[in-house]
């Protein structure tokens, strides 16, 4: 590994605990500059080739729905202080989109998403490990609002996949990675202090590179 490593910072938690408005939160502390965020999401299998119907019949909450390979392949790449082509996400349309975007390796690579944690090949890639935490009640109700108003979701498809998918997967594979977690945060986002900690203590690792 090079001398000048950058440091792995993991943020999971389950789908609406505000793992992306934590990672915004310490990314914007650091205007963008040492901060490059991969987001696990990214790297759900390639579904391009299935007809709409069998992609809204894939369970995107059970470990198989993610290329992890690539994700290991592409963090290594970063640690080696090598760019790469990172894929990008379409919710609506439930595959990668075409477009790749090349993104140069920082100091800080933040890795986010639900079940980084399930993947030992992931976390043993990971310096630090944080769990975000927040209660079922929440989490759904956060969801809803913003899978209605950003993914292209109706209440009704919200609430079924939330029972019958997202709410089973998170009890069986999300919430026993907790333990991994070196910090857990409760409530995400709105946790000033948990995020004044965190970003003090990558101000640290930074300043002393
Ligand atoms: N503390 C909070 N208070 C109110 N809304 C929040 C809070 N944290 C996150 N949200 C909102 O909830 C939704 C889910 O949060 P997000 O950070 O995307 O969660 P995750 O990445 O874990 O799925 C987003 O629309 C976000 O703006
Ligand atoms: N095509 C897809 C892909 C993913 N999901 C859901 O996204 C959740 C993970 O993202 P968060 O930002 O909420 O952590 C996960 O629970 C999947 O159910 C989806 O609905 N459709």
């Amino acid at each position: 590994m090079p001398e000048n490593r950058p440091i792995i910072i993991g943020v999971a938690g389950g789908s609406g605990s505000g793992k992306t408005s934590v990672t915004n939160t310490i990314k914007e502390r650091f205007k963008d500059q040492s901060i490059l965020v991969m987001e696990q999401d990214f790297y759900y299998k390639d579904q391009s080739t299935l007809p709409m119907e069998q992609r809204l019949q894939t369970n995107y909450d059970h470990p198989l729905a993610f290329d992890n390979d690539l994700l290991i392949e592409h963090l290594k790449e970063l640690i080696l202080r090598n760019p790469i082509n990172k894929p990008v996400y379409d919710y609506k349309m439930h595959t990668r989109s075409d477009k790749v975007i090349k993104v140069e390796p920082k100091d800080v690579i933040i890795v986010e998403g639900i079940l980084i944690f399930e993947d030992p090949r992931l976390m043993d890639l990971m310096d630090m490990k944080i769990f975000v935490d927040t209660d079922a009640d929440i989490r759904i109700m956060r969801r809803l609002v913003r899978d209605i108003k950003e993914r292209g979701r109706t209440l009704d498809s919200v609430i079924d996949q939330y029972t019958k998918v997202v709410r089973p997967m998170h009890l069986q594979f999300i919430e026993p990675t907790k333990r991994y977690a070196d910090i857990i945060i409760p409530e995400g986002g709105q946790n000033l202090v948990a995020i004044d900690l965190l970003a003090t203590k990558i101000d640290t690792i930074l300043n002393h590179k």
